[in-house]
This record gives structure tokens, sequence and C-alpha cells, in this order.
């Protein structure tokens, strides 16, 4: 039995899809983690499972290299809807693509596929909506202490939840530094998506990315989409800008009804077929 993966990524934020028509093997979260795994496994920065064909249309499940399953990915998405695209499951310029947050608008802005925009949805800041513990209120510029230190926190989801910090500087170091704390902290019952962000002007801002059940990334859809909102609700940006991060940009546009339009590019690699010694270890684990 061939357990084959397609792997894209989405500005080096990298997806395994596992066609769940095409393969039968069983994913398991304990599965997902292995195959996962950049030394031992195939390495990802997750597994994109679909197309499950229900009354409403296509869905895909996603998972986070450490088992979880995410609600949603900005560019799991364009990367499945590529995918789609790529084996005939979808020949229309637009579609919905549902996940476990919602449903998502997909257009395919050129010929192959490779470069797609997506109707995200709304931000919404209110913290038992995100979910951030204490009164409910909006989670705008509070002072939020992670590993020792203080700092001004804008907390919004996307149908998964980010905490945004701005700052004058960003790194790796620096996100990682918090992320290794803010991810677990225990005002964040559902985990967090850590972004510092750099506002450049008003047209473009930079990010880097620690997230839920991944750690760091390259890029982040659902992150520059969050990123991009905390900058426009703060003051700090338009409504429409590029988000820089180390993997490449993407556009983002916050519509006057709130409807956050992210558009970006999506690479395909290519095919992984996992072999007999590898299923085997995969085999024991539930
Ligand atoms: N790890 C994230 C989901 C993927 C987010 C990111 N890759 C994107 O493109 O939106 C979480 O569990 O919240």
């Amino acid at each position: 039995m061939a357990v084959t993966f397609k792997k894209y990524h989405g500005l080096g934020n990298d997806y395994l899809v596992y066609d769940c028509i095409k393969n039968t093997y069983e994913l398991t979260p304990k599965r997902a983690r292995m195959i996962c795994d950049r030394h031992f496994g195939v390495g990802s920065d997750g597994i994109l499972v679909g197309p499950y064909f229900e009354e409403d249309g296509i869905h895909v499940k996603i998972y986070n290299p450490d088992g979880s399953m995410a609600e949603e990915s900005g560019n799991g998405i364009r990367i499945f809807a590529r995918y789609l695209k790529d084996n005939d499951y979808v020949q229309k310029k637009h579609f919905v693509l549902h996940t476990d947050r919602g449903s998502v608008e997909v257009t395919y802005l050129n010929e192959n596929g490779s470069r797609l925009r997506a109707s995200m949805g709304k931000l919404n800041f209110f913290s038992d909506e995100i979910p951030v513990t204490g009164p409910r209120r909006e989670v705008i510029n509070e002072e939020m202490e992670f590993g020792g230190n203080t700092y001004k926190t804008t907390c919004v989801s996307i149908g998964i939840p980010h905490c945004v910090i701005p700052m004058d500087e960003i790194s790796r170091e620096k996100v990682c530094s918090i992320g290794k704390f803010s991810e677990d902290a225990p005002c964040f019952p559902n985990r967090m998506n850590t972004l510092i962000m750099k506002p450049i002007d008003e047209y473009n801002i930079a990010i880097e990315i620690h997230e839920r059940g991944a750690g760091y990334t390259l890029a982040s859809g659902s992150g520059s989409c969050a990123a991009a909102g905390v900058a426009y609700r703060l003051g700090l940006a338009s409504n429409k800008m590029t988000v820089h991060m180390p993997g490449g940009e993407l556009q983002v546009e916050i519509e006057e009804d709130g409807e956050v339009l992210m558009t970006g590019d999506v690479g395909y690699v290519g095919t992984t077929t996992l072999g007999y010694e590898f299923l085997a270890k995969l085999r024991v684990l539930e």
C-alpha cells in the first residue's frame, strides 16, 4: 500500500497534502507528528487532509506538526486550493473551501493556480472569541508578561487565535523568545500564535512568526491577516498593505465591512511516497 504526499509551500510555510481519496492509510495525530518531523520524517509545517466532499462543498482538515488540529490556515487554504486545481477536483475560477472554522471563498488569479486570493472572514478582537481569559473586552494594547518581560499586546481571532506585538526591531530570535512562553500561556485557553510586527510605512508591515503547534515559520497567511488587522486598528497602516515575512510577501486588504482578503503565491515542490521501513514505524503508533 503506497502512502503518498504532495508537498507545496506558501512563501516557505510548507505543507504536505494527503489526498484521502487516493490514499486509504489512516492518519492519526501521532503519525502526523512523526511524518512532519524535519529529521526523522518527511518534514513539514503541517499536513492538509482532503478533499472531503460534503453537502456544502469541499472540506479540508489541517494537522499541525505537533499533531494538533488547526481550525484554519491561510497558507494551507491557498495550497490546498492549488492542489485541487492541479488534480482536476476544481475547474472554476472561484470556489468555496471549508475548514473546521468555516468557509473561505478562493479565487485563482492565474492559469496554473499558483497565485490565489482567499476571503478569510472578519477579525474578532473580543476576548471571549479569541479566547483570552478575563472579563469580556476587546484585547487592544494590553500589557502582558511573557518570559519575565512585559509587552503591549493586541489579540485577535481570524478563526484561529493570534497575539500581535508591535516592535521597532523584529527577529527570529525575538519572536521565539516570546513565543515559547506565550504559546501555552494560561491566559490563552486554546493556545496562541505569536507575531511581532514592525510597521514600515502606511502600506507595508513586517512580521516574524511563532505558530501554535508549529513554532517558528517563514510565513503565515492567517498571521498576515491578523497583523494587518491590528496595524490598521491601531492606526499604524492603511487598510491595504503588503505583509513582509522571511519567506516572502502577502497582500492583505481589509474591506469596509471588515472582511479580510489575502493574496499570494503557492509553490509546488514534488511528491513523497513513504518507504516500508518508515511505514512499519508509523504502524505501531495508533
Ligand atoms: N499553526 C496554526 C495554523 C496554521 C497557520 C499558518 N500556517 C497560516 O498560514 O495561517 C494554528 O494552529 O493556529
